[in-house]
C-alpha cells in the first residue's frame, strides 16, 4: 500500500492566537518584541494592566512597542487601573523599570490610541469569537483576567489557555520573602483566576530565576544584527543596575520572555498538576500555595474539590536563552 502523505500546508500548525496582558516594563518589552519575531504566534491583541507602571503608562508603552515593531495592526485595549476590588496601588515598580517603565529612555508619545473596549470585555469577546482557541499570556497582576471570570460564567470554558507569569513555588518571592510581584499586585484576582477552572499554566520565579542574560550577552544583543538589539540594550541598562544592586549579579532575569516562550514551546518546561490558592492578606499576602500531594486530608481543606492548574517545575534554560538570542539577534 502506498503511503498517504499529508499535503505540506496541513502539516503546518496554524499560529496560536494570543492576547498579551502586560504592564511594560522592560522584560515585558522584551517579551512583546520576541512575540513579534515568533511565527508560531498570532497576536490578536495587547491588553494593559498595572504593576511595573500604572495602567495608562502601560497602554502608552504597549502602543509605543507596537509602533517600534511596525505592528500598529494589533489592537491595544486598556485594562483596570485598580485591583479587582478597586484599590489604587501605591506600589509601582519604578525602582526596577524606571519612571517611564522603559529604563528612563523616555519613548516618544505613540501616534495611535487604545481601542474603546476595556481589557476584560476584549477577553470575553475574543473567547466567544474563537472558543477554545485563544491563549492569554498574562505578564502582570491578574485583575483584568479575574474581572472577565467574574463577569462571564462561560469565560473559563471559552478561553483556550491562560499562561501566567507569577508566584513563587518553594522559593522566596521578589517583593518580600512571601510574595512575587504580579501575585502581590492583586492576590484576590490571582486566587480567583487560579481556581476558575480554565486551562492554566503558571510560570513562577522558581523557574524564571534560572533564565537570564549576563551583561556580556546584553552587549552581544546590542551588537547583533537584530532590529531591536540597541533598543533592548538601552532600555535594559536600568534593569541591569537594579539586578546588580538587589541581587548582586551581573545579569538580568528574563521573567516575561520566558513566559512568552511557554506559549511558543511549552515542552521546554516540565509541570506538576495541583490546586494553587493565594494568601489574600496578612504578612504572607500574595503567597502562592500549591497542593500537589495525593494525601487524603483528615479534614476538608481550602484546596479540596477545586480545579487543578499546571505549575512549571523545571525549565530548559539554555534552550530558552538560545531561542531568545536567535530571534532577537537575527541569527
Ligand atoms: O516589584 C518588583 N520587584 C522586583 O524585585 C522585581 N523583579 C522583577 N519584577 C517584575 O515583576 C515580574 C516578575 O516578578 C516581572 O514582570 C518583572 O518585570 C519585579 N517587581
Amino acid at each position: 500500500m502506498p503511503q498517504v502523505s499529508m499535503p505540506e500546508e496541513s502539516m503546518v500548525r496554524a499560529p496560536k492566537k494570543i492576547i498579551i496582558d502586560t504592564d511594560p516594563g522592560i522584560d515585558d518589552a522584551m517579551a512583546i518584541l520576541l512575540a513579534f519575531e515568533s511565527p508560531e504566534l498570532d497576536i490578536i491583541g495587547i491588553t494593559t494592566t498595572f504593576g511595573n507602571v500604572r495602567t495608562t503608562m502601560a497602554t502608552n508603552n504597549a502602543l509605543h512597542l507596537c509602533e517600534l515593531g511596525g505592528r500598529d495592526d494589533i489592537p491595544v485595549s486598556q485594562g483596570l487601573e485598580t485591583s479587582l476590588r478597586g484599590q489604587l496601588k501605591n506600589r509601582i515598580a519604578d525602582f526596577v523599570h524606571g519612571q517611564d517603565g522603559l529604563g528612563n529612555t523616555h519613548p516618544p508619545a505613540p501616534k495611535r490610541s487604545a481601542i474603546a473596549q476595556s481589557a476584560p470585555d476584549f477577553f470575553r469577546q475574543k473567547s466567544k469569537e474563537y472558543p477554545g482557541e485563544v491563549t492569554i499570556v498574562a505578564l502582570g497582576p491578574l485583575s483584568n483576567v479575574a474581572k472577565a471570570v467574574e463577569d462571564d460564567p462561560d469565560f473559563a470554558k471559552n478561553i483556550g489557555q491562560i499562561i501566567v507569569l507569577g508566584g513563587n513555588f518553594m522559593v522566596n518571592g521578589n517583593v518580600n520573602p512571601a510574595a512575587e510581584a504580579n501575585i502581590y499586585g492583586d492576590p484576590e484576582a490571582a486566587d480567583i483566576v487560579f481556581t476558575c477552572g480554565a486551562d492554566i499554566i503558571i510560570i513562577g520565579i522558581n523557574v524564571t530565576h534560572q533564565v537570564f542574560f549576563t551583561g556580556k550577552e546584553m552587549e552581544e544583543v546590542r551588537d547583533s544584527k537584530g532590529k531591536y538589539g540597541k533598543y533592548l540594550y538601552d532600555v535594559s541598562k536600568f534593569y541591569f543596575a537594579y539586578h546588580q544592586n538587589a541581587y548582586d549579579i551581573d545579569a538580568i532575569y528574563l521573567h516575561d520572555p520566558t513566559t512568552m516562550i511557554a506559549a511558543i514551546d511549552p515542552s521546554l518546561f516540565t509541570y506538576a498538576k495541583g490546586v494553587v490558592r493565594v494568601q489574600r492578606d496578612g504578612i504572607c499576602k500574595g503567597l502562592t500555595v500549591f497542593n500537589n500531594t495525593s494525601k487524603k486530608w483528615a479534614e476538608p481543606t481550602d484546596w479540596c474539590n477545586l480545579p487543578e492548574v499546571k505549575v512549571a517545575m523545571t525549565v530548559d534554560a539554555p534552550a530558552i536563552s538560545k531561542m531568545m538570542k536567535d530571534r532577537l539577534m537575527g541569527v
